[in-house]
C-alpha cells in the first residue's frame, strides 16, 4: 500500500453526500472536460470518468462527490468509443501528473485546443479579427522543472508524484514527461534520503535542470547538520549536480550545501544564474515558443516594459531589439535581473516592485511602445487595469491559466484594446495545463 502523504489540518467538514446509487450503472461520455475526465449523465447525476473518451460506453459505479457531480469508476468497458492508445508510461491511470495519455495524438491535441477554446469563448475573445495559431507541442522527455515528494514509511523512501485528487505518493519509477537526467536522479535520490529522513517524515524535493547541470533543492528538512552536511556534498559529486541547497519551508531562501557550479540558464545573449529553485518556464522548447510569440508580439517597439519579468526569460532575449525595463516582485528572481542586465551595459533596467499592490500605472507605462506582463496563475488583475488605462500600443499577455487570462484580457478590452492573435503553447504534455501568448493593439 502506497504511503499517504500527511494532509494538512482542516477545520471539521460536512459529511460526504452519499452517492444516489450504490451498484454500477450503465453511461455514454459525450464529452471530455477540460480538466480530462469523460462526462456523462445518469438520472441528472454528472459523471467524471477518468481515462474514457467520447464514444465509450461503460458501466461505472459512483465514487467521491465532485463539484457539482461525482467521480464515476469504471467497472467494464461495453463499447469503445475512437481515439484511444496505450498510454507511454506504466503509472499512468495512477499518477495525477498525466490525464491524457489514452488518448492518440489526433484526439489529445483537439481536447486540448478545445478546452482552451472553450475558456476564451466563454469570455467572448474569440470574435472576428483574432487569428488562432497552431498549437505549439513540447516533446517527450523535455520537461526540465519538477517538484516531487518524498516520504519515509519504515525502512524505505518513496519518492514522487501524488496520485490524481489525493495525498497518496506514486513511487516513481519511470515518467515520459521528464527531462532524462532528472529521472535519472530519483532512485540515487531515495538512497541517499533514506538515512535523512525520520519514520513517516515528509519533503519536497524540487529539480530543476539547468545549462550547467541539475539544480537540487530539499525543501522541509530542518537545519542539516555536519553528517547530514557530509552526506549530500558527497551525494551532490557522485551525481555530478550543479546545486545543492536546503530550505526548511516554501518561500524561504535556499541555503546552499554544495555548489559544485554557477548554476547557469542562458537568455538571449545573456546568462543568468537563477536563484535556487527559482521559477522557470517548464521546458527549453516551451520557452522557445513563448519567447518566439513574444518577440513576434511587441513589432518594432523601442522602449518595452517586461511585467513579472521572473529570471528574465522575455528581457533578455527582448533586449536584442530594444531597450527593456523588467519589473519583479520576487527579491531572488530580482538579483538574476540585475546580474543579466549588467552584462548588457543600459539596454535593460529592473526594478523590484510588488505588481499587485502597486501596479505600473499610465503616467509609468506611457513611455513604453509595448508591455509584456506573464502573472503566476491568479492573473495581474491590478496591473492590467492600469494597462487598460494607458496608451501602450502593443501589450502582450503571457499566460499559464486561460482563466485568468480571460479576465485579465476582458479588463484590457474594456479599456479599448482588440485581441488579435493567440498562440496555444502546450508546456505541459498530456496534462490539462495550455499557455498561451496574447497579443492585443490600440
Ligand atoms: C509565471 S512567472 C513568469 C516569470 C517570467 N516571465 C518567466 O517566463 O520566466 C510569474 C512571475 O511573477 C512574479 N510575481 C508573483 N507575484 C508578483 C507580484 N505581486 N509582483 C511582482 N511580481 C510577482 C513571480 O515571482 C514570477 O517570477
Amino acid at each position: 500500500m502506497p504511503p499517504r502523504r500527511q494532509a494538512p489540518r482542516r477545520p471539521a467538514q460536512r459529511p460526504a453526500p452519499e452517492p444516489p446509487t450504490r451498484g454500477p450503472v450503465e453511461v455514454s461520455i459525450t464529452r471530455v472536460g477540460g480538466r480530462g475526465d469523460g462526462l456523462a449523465e445518469w438520472q441528472g447525476h454528472r459523471l467524471y470518468v477518468p481515462q474514457t473518451l467520447v464514444g465509450d460506453r461503460l458501466m461505472v459505479k459512483f465514487g467521491a462527490h465532485r463539484g457539482d457531480g461525482w467521480e464515476g469508476v469504471p467497472v467494464s468497458l461495453l463499447e469503445e468509443g475512437k481515439g484511444r492508445t496505450d498510454p507511454a508510461c506504466t503509472h499512468f491511470g495512477s499518477c495525477g501528473g498525466c490525464v491524457a495519455q489514452h488518448m492518440d495524438d489526433a484526439t489529445y491535441e483537439k481536447w486540448k485546443l478545445e478546452a482552451l477554446t472553450t475558456v476564451l469563448s466563454r469570455s467572448g475573445l474569440l470574435g472576428d479579427g483574432v487569428t488562432l495559431h497552431p498549437v505549439a507541442r513540447t516533446p517527450v522527455g523535455s520537461r526540465r522543472r519538477a517538484v516531487m515528494n518524498a516520504v519515509r514509511r519504515g525502512n524505505r523512501v518513496w519518492l514522487g508524484f501524488n496520485e490524481a485528487h489525493s495525498h497518496r505518493l506514486i513511487d516513481l519509477t519511470d515518467c515520459t514527461v521528464l527531462a532524462p537526467p532528472l529521472l535519472a536522479l530519483v532512485a540515487p535520490l531515495r538512497d541517499a534520503l533514506a538515512p535523512l529522513l525520520a519514520d513517516g517524515q515528509s519533503i519536497d524535493v524540487a529539480l530543476t535542470l539547468l545549462d550547467d547541470g541539475v539544480d537540487l533543492v530539499l525543501e522541509g528538512l530542518s537545519r542539516p547538520d555536519l553528517r547530514t552536511l557530509e552526506h549530500l556534498t558527497d551525494f551532490a559529486a557522485s551525481q555530478d549536480l550543479a546545486r545543492l541547497s536546503w530550505r526548511a519551508r516554501e518561500g524561504q531562501p535556499a541555503e546552499p550545501i554544495a555548489f559544485r557550479r554557477t548554476g547557469l540558464l542562458g537568455f538571449g545573449a545573456v546568462s543568468v544564474s537563477p536563484a535556487p529553485g527559482a521559477f522557470l518556464q517548464a521546458s527549453k522548447q516551451g520557452e522557445q515558443a513563448l519567447v518566439a510569440a513574444t518577440l513576434a508580439g511587441v513589432g518594432e517597439a523601442e522602449m518595452i516594459a517586461d511585467l513579472f519579468a521572473g529570471s528574465g526569460t522575455f528581457t533578455f532575449p527582448l533586449a536584442a531589439k530594444a531597450k527593456v525595463h523588467a519589473v519583479e516582485g520576487d527579491p531572488t528572481a530580482y538579483n538574476s535581473l540585475m546580474g543579466g542586465a549588467r552584462q548588457l551595459g543600459g539596454k535593460v533596467t529592473a526594478e523590484k516592485r510588488d505588481l499587485f499592490r502597486d501596479p505600473l500605472t499610465p503616467y509609468d507605462l506611457n513611455r513604453f511602445q509595448a508591455v509584456v506582463f506573464d502573472p503566476p496563475r491568479a492573473g495581474a488583475q491590478a496591473q492590467a487595469t492600469e494597462i487598460a488605462a494607458s496608451t501602450v500600443a502593443a501589450v502582450v499577455g503571457v499566460s499559464c491559466n486561460p482563466v485568468s487570462f480571460a479576465r485579465d484580457a476582458e479588463l484590457l478590452i474594456q479599456g479599448g484594446y482588440r485581441l488579435t492573435d493567440i498562440w496555444p503553447v502546450d508546456q505541459f504534455l498530456w496534462s490539462a495545463h495550455m499557455e498561451l501568448v496574447g497579443w492585443f493593439r490600440r
